[in-house]
């Protein structure tokens, strides 16, 4: 069979997705355009076929995927820059992966997708998210602050990507923590990329080919999948529960709390000018020990977050949204509060945190399970909040939490989230302006 020479034939492997992307997409999946939502962001239906109708545009004053109303799906991806590469191999990572992910949230494949006339040539999409549509795709890109200050973080003058100068002052370390018991390989990262869609194999599909485009620049560090959603960022939204079974997410900043997002969500006056109107996400595996928890009882399970496990309503009284009372005396003695002391909710509560919120974004995951036959299960916690300080001083007052017992800390990461790309423009491009 004879062969036609493609455009992208004139390039190897690692330079396919750059290439393929100038060309732009063909043969994509029409997309049917936003469904009207809420605060200008397109609603979401579950399901694969609900993803088919409507994309959640790429390109805007903040990236996707943060107030948008959260998809049940996720692929975290943290990446690590190789060895030698400079500022401009950076400037490239980043323009192919804005023109890759203005495609693949389109539901249209990378490069020139699979061209079948191409049969010597690995294509350029790797093909399994053809059909599947956009599944309401968002990318969002964070960048670790090694980027800035290198792996040491130590007063030498290594500045490979000439940015060093850029680093904003909040973005500081995130510290220790009691009962930390992290492991390298699901911490930290120079880039991270928080995939979410309705579907996982958009999901997986994107970072899988975001990789490939990274090739001989940054390489896959640790990735995480997760599923059903562990929070609710838009009031069009049920909640949804956790794998302890409790709704997560009544609380949660959301994307119609416009006044609230500008106070404790966006970057602002504050932030050096290429991360205004971004964010920090801080993320955190957090494992879960499901058996002992099963066999707790439900008035422990209760008092353990402050709240009712079927409503989600506070132990003070009233239904999901009501606000809890943390002075009324539980019923039934009265010398003790409702709402025990150590609860989690009451810890986490803004009350208690100098009036600190943030946006929570996590998911539900399970990796198999352990040799003992447990489920290695758990929350993989997101959240975005304006300054990292934000989170430090709310897991700092978690200290003394009642869920403790039942939760252990394995992988962290922060990552400063620039604000989104205009059309035209890459993420982070003021950073090299
Ligand atoms: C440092 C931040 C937080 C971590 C880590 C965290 C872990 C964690 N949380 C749950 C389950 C629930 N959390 C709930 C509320 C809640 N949690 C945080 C912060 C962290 N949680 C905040 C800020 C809040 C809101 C507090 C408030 O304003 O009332 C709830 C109650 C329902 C809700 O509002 O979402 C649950 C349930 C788990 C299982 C977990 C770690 C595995
Ligand atoms: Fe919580």
């Amino acid at each position: 069979m004879a062969v036609r020479p493609t455009r992208r034939g004139l390039f190897g492997l690692a330079g396919a997705g750059a290439a393929g992307l100038l060309v732009g997409g063909t043969g994509g999946i029409a997309a049917a355009g936003g469904v009207p939502g809420i605060a200008g962001v397109p609603a979401l239906s579950g399901g694969r076929d609900g993803g088919r109708q409507a994309t959640v545009p790429f390109y805007g004053a903040h990236q996707a995927g943060i107030v948008t109303p959260a998809q049940d799906r996720l692929h975290f991806a943290s990446f690590t820059m190789l060895a030698g590469t400079g500022r401009d191999d950076l400037i490239a990572l980043l323009r192919d992966w804005s023109e890759a992910a203005s495609m693949l949230t389109q539901g249209k494949p990378v490069g020139t997708g699979v061209e079948p006339d191409s049969l010597l040539l690995p294509p350029d999409d790797t093909g399994e998210a053809e059909g599947l549509g956009s599944g309401h795709l968002t990318l969002t890109f964070g960048l670790g602050r090694a980027l800035f200050v290198g792996a040491a973080d130590d007063a030498g003058e290594a500045d490979p990507y000439g940015i060093r100068g850029r680093l904003p002052q909040a973005f500081e370390p995130l510290p220790s923590f009691a009962f930390d018991l992290l492991a390298p390989g699901y911490t930290g990262g120079d880039l991270c990329v928080q995939a979410c869609a309705d579907d996982p194999q958009v999901a997986v599909h994107a970072i899988r080919n975001l990789a490939r485009i990274a090739a001989g620049r940054a390489h896959l560090r640790w990735s995480q999948l997760g599923f059903g959603r562990t929070a609710s960022t838009s009031r069009a939204q049920d909640t949804p529960r956790n794998l302890f079974g409790f709704k997560d997410g009544t609380a949660n900043l959301m994307a119609e709390d416009d006044g609230e997002l500008a106070e404790h969500l966006w970057a602002g006056d504050e932030a050096p000018e290429w991360l205004r109107g971004g964010s920090y996400l801080v993320a955190r595996k957090i494992q879960m020990t499901i058996e002992s928890w099963d066999r707790s009882s439900l008035a422990e399970q209760e008092r353990i977050f402050g709240r009712t496990k079927l409503a989600g309503g506070p132990l003070s009284g009233g239904e999901e949204f009501t606000e809890p009372d943390f002075t009324a005396p539980d019923p039934e003695q009265t010398a003790q509060p409702a709402i025990d002391i150590a609860a989690h909710m009451r810890l986490a509560h803004p009350l208690h945190n100098g009036g600190a919120r943030m946006l929570r974004r996590g998911y539900n995951y399970v990796d198999g399970s352990n040799e003992l036959g447990q489920l290695s299960a758990g929350l993989f916690f997101i959240s975005y909040q304006r300054d990292p300080a934000t989170f430090v001083r709310v897991q700092r007052s978690l200290k003394p939490d009642l869920l403790n017992e039942y939760i252990r800390h394995i992988g962290s990461g922060l990552w400063a989230v620039p604000a989104g790309a205009a059309r035209g423009e890459f993420i982070a491009q003021a950073l090299f302006e």
